[in-house]
């Protein structure tokens, strides 16, 4: 098993009373896109600021590549790069001049700070802007400078709270397009923190689910999928030419199939659940069967269901 680049221990915030993050345990490994999920209050944002020592826990511990954060906040800030929910730059400088100064204040020798800009705004498609003040950029447009700020110093993680919020779509995909290339090209590990299942879903290789304070689960969408449904996690759902007459033997073999869970017919259709993806077993025996079959739709559970399940189970 690959060492955690992050490793939270019984992590604990409390406000007052109030348990704004409840004893978090969770690792995050080189190289992967993991999504914090949750609603609002969950406890995300304080997550994070534990993560980068910039709010002490009450409890537990945060070691992010390698170094406790909470007693060595230094090191921890020159290896990651975070970008909060709302970033803001110098309007009446352009977007180069934003990066110069911020790589300056990083400590970027002057002797390469310029390449090193301009790299960076190649990355993240703004050659084209960088001389323009940031006054005059779009939301995306300055979510994608953001992203460049971060970027500047070569961090070896970079930690994004809610970077899709307030972007229209076609800029929200475009962003994440961005950072899914930018974690397989250069091995960066992701740790995004977002409200928006869709988001999440689209870039994440794993999602935590956060809910008051807590993380209800993670793992790969199939794993939470399997979790939250029991063993079955696929439906197959096959169309044939005849209406399947029931019961029939036919219905009877295949729910004794291994890896079938529960056999559904409606006229022509028959639903498949499956605890495992069987598609292709079950296409070939219903053909070796006799079925002509018109139509074979596979129907997987999405985050939205694990997310509503979770929020029902939750409430
Ligand atoms: N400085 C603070 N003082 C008191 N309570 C706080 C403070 N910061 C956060 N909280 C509370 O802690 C809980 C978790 O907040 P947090 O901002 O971490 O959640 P979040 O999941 O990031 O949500 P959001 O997306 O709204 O930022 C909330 O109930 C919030 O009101």
């Amino acid at each position: 098993m690959k060492d955690p680049i992050i490793q939270l221990k019984g992590l604990t915030k409390l406000y007052g009373a109030q348990k704004a993050v409840d004893h978090l345990d969770l690792d995050i490994y080189k190289g992967e896109i993991f999504g914090l999920l949750g609603p609002n209050g969950a406890g995300k944002t304080t997550t994070i600021l534990m993560m980068l020592g910039l709010t002490e826990p009450a409890g537990g511990s945060a070691l992010v590549c390698g170094y406790n954060a909470t007693r060595n906040p230094l090191e921890v800030k020159r290896k990651v790069g975070y970008m909060p929910d709302s970033v803001g730059f110098y309007d009446h400088m352009s977007a180069a001049e934003n990066l110069q100064y911020i790589g300056r204040l990083n400590g970027i020798p002057e002797a390469q700070l310029k390449g090193r800009v301009a790299e960076t705004l190649e990355i993240v498609g703004l050659t084209s802007d960088s001389h323009k003040p940031t006054a005059a950029f779009s939301r995306g447009m300055k979510q994608r400078l953001g992203l460049a700020d971060v970027l500047l110093k070569q961090p070896e993680v970079i930690i994004l709270d809610e970077p899709t919020l307030g972007i229209d779509p076609a800029g929200v995909k475009e962003f994440l397009t961005l950072i899914k290339q930018l974690s397989r090209q250069q091995g960066l590990t992701v740790l995004l923190s977002s409200h928006h299942l869709h988001h999440v879903q689209q870039v994440c290789d794993r999602v935590g689910i956060f809910v008051e304070g807590k993380l209800l689960a993670a793992g790969n969408l199939e794993k939470l999928a399997a979790q939250l449904f029991g063993k079955a996690g696929y439906i197959t759902a096959v169309t044939l030419e005849e209406p399947v007459a029931k019961p029939e033997p036919l219905t009877d073999i295949v729910k004794n199939l291994d890896g079938v869970e529960q056999i559904d017919v409606h006229e022509h259709e028959i639903d498949i659940t499956c605890s495992r993806d069987m598609t292709p077993d079950l296409v070939r025996y219903l053909v070796k069967e006799g079925c002509n079959i018109t139509r074979v739709n596979q129907k997987n559970y999405g985050l939205e269901d694990i997310y509503q399940k979770y929020f029902e189970s939750a409430n």
